[in-house]
């Protein structure tokens, strides 16, 4: 059974189809990201699966259930990182996190949890006294706290510094190893290439593009670019569809391939002619 399954989802909101038909499948243990501009339905998407808004129509299907229907079983297996979640807090942070554990059936430990998003040492400090990025933490602890079989992270790093985002991402590949699905939407395409098995592009509603972050919309056959100087300082810029007969060339004709680079569209390239073309 795939973890989530979509066929036909709409939402309308007055005249305004904010998802406008898509279909989306989810296998068990992937991590997913939703990319898209702001205002694309990725939040509308999300909500609908997480069971927080109605559907206007198709199917939607989240570990076997309709999260419009599903019940409180079913909820304690979905895990929900909300944005501030814990901001207004005046509790600890150890107190905050078993407090929530005990909504779930088999909660991870408050130690645990702790230890997997990097606040040890401030376990003890009051919620409300912890910077913004050690808020969010928290936020993610209370995603993890009930054991969840799927995680939805809507935006996770948003006011990470550099280093904790890095630990966030082994947090999320080490959650994944251990089987959770992962639904995450982001804005940071590093992040996305990072940790997306898969990983969809919205716009306006609808999806322009699915692949892996290598394959998305037709980036891995995309022609190269391929840049050189030759020995009396002239710069060459080359596109490729294949640059193997290239190189092969400038090898041998003495090219010093120390100023050789070669590069495909990144990530954001692809993503923006895609979002372009949407538009
Ligand atoms: N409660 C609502 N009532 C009316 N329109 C709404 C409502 N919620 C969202 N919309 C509209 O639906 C569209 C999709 O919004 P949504 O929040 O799903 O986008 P998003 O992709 O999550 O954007 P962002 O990246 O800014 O979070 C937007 O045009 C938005 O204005």
């Amino acid at each position: 059974m795939e973890a989530i399954e979509v066929t036909g989802l709409r939402k309308t909101y007055k005249n305004r189809e904010a998802v406008d038909g898509i279909d989306l499948v989810v296998a068990r243990g992937e991590i997913f990201a939703l990319l898209g501009p702001n205002g694309a339905g990725k939040t509308t998407t999300v909500e609908i699966l997480e069971g927080h808004r109605r559907r206007s129509g198709g199917d939607v299907r989240v570990l076997g259930e309709d999260p419009g229907k599903a019940g409180s079983a079913w909820r304690t297996r979905v895990g929900i990182v909300l944005q501030d979640a814990a901001d207004a807090a005046d509790l600890t942070v150890r107190e905050m996190i078993r407090h929530v554990g005990g909504f779930y059936p088999e909660p991870r430990s408050a130690d645990e949890v702790i230890e997997l998003v990097g606040l040890t040492a401030k376990s003890k400090s009051k919620i409300r006294t912890l910077s913004g990025g050690q808020r969010r933490r928290v936020d993610v602890a209370l995603g993890i706290v009930g054991r969840p079989e799927l995680l939805f992270l809507d935006e996770p790093t948003t006011g990470f510094d550099p280093e904790a985002r890095r630990q966030f991402w082994e947090l999320i590949r080490k959650l994944a190893g251990d089987g959770t699905t992962i639904v995450l939407t982001t804005h940071y395409l590093d992040e996305a290439e990072a940790l997306a098995d898969r990983l969809a592009v919205m716009a306006d509603g609808r999806i322009v593009a699915e692949g892996t972050p290598a394959t998305l919309g037709g980036r891995s056959g995309a022609a190269a670019r391929v840049r050189w100087r030759t020995a009396d300082g002239v710069a060459h810029d080359e596109r490729h569809e294949d640059p193997t007969e290239l190189i092969h060339r400038l090898v041998n004709t003495g090219v010093d391939l120390t100023t050789l680079t070669i590069t495909r569209p990144t990530l954001e390239d692809t993503y923006l002619s895609l979002i372009g073309e949407a538009r």
